[in-house]
């Protein structure tokens, strides 16, 4: 069955090489019911946005999804012929990282770390240094490979981040509000690679945002999470239904070069 954009709720059947499907999905921490029946089908090649309120359970679905934190319920990947695929490889794009503020970590130091055993006080070697040029390449970061991570700006560090975690390619990325703190013109130019990637990769995308306005560009599906699933739909159906004005307050609607975008009334990011 070829993979479809289109939105069908509840389709149990695969779509495509590896589709995610959560079913009756639920998490509780420490006695509390963090997330409830929640189910969900990603598409192959879905570039699929959550949206929430602070506490919703955005960060715990990724967590849970990622095999972080214990779940009930069903999280199931299945091949185009509909049976369990294979392991599933799933890339994560944090927020932030942590490092020390002035550390001689180069982002080539960054990718032989975590791709290769070798001890990076040995040096690279030249497979290393060209792998991790085509994994910048991808995200047009290819320059940045021998500067330092602390020198980077929070746009170029996210993009350096996002590379990382196409290597390999996965089955799945999930992106917890990657570029939360970004000047606008990084937030549009790493949408914009990750629109591009999902294009030509067939990557199926989780992405947790707070920023109405670019999920109404980029996003082919939003999903408004509050516990549960409340509402999930195309970016319009969602954004125009009652139910995320209870959450958000009421959004203005705007159309600019033929977009249709979304924003809460006084402008920006909705945190
Ligand atoms: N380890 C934990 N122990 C107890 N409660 C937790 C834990 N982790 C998360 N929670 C609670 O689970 C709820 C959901 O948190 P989560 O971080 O998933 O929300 P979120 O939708 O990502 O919020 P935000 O938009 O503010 O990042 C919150 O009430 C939070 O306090």
């Amino acid at each position: 069955m070829p993979c479809s954009n289109a939105i069908e709720k509840q389709q149990t059947k695969a779509c495509g090489l590896c589709c995610t499907l959560l079913e009756d999905f639920g998490v509780k921490i420490g006695g509390t019911e963090i997330l409830r029946d929640v189910n969900l089908h990603i598409h192959c090649g879905e570039l699929l946005a959550l949206v929430g309120p602070n506490g919703a359970g955005k960060t715990t679905l990724l967590k849970a999804i990622l095999g972080e934190i214990p779940h009930t319920g069903w999280l199931r990947f299945l091949d185009a012929s509909n049976c369990q695929a294979r392991k599933p490889i799933v890339g994560y794009v944090p927020q932030k990282i942590d490092f020390a503020a002035g550390a001689p970590v180069s982002v080539l130091d960054l990718f032989s770390a975590a791709l290769s055993a070798r001890p990076v006080c040995l040096g690279h070697s030249r497979r290393m240094q060209e792998r991790t040029e085509a994994c910048l390449l991808r995200v047009r970061a290819d320059h940045l490979l021998k500067r330092r991570l602390s020198d980077l700006s929070g746009g170029e560090l996210q993009r350096v981040l996002l590379a990382l975690a196409l290597e390999p390619k996965p089955d799945l990325l999930l992106m917890d509000e990657p570029v939360s703190g970004i000047d606008v013109q990084g937030r549009e130019m790493f949408y914009e690679i990750v629109s591009d990637l999902r294009r030509n990769y067939d990557l199926s995308i989780i992405l947790v945002s707070h920023d109405l306005a670019l999920v109404s560009q980029y996003a082919e599906r939003v999903v408004l999470l509050n516990k549960t699933v409340i509402c999930d739909g195309t970016p319009g159906d969602v954004f125009s239904d009652g139910r995320i004005n209870l959450v958000y307050g009421p959004l203005y609607m705007e159309r600019a070069e033929g977009k249709l975008s979304y924003a809460k009334r006084g402008g920006g990011a909705i945190a």
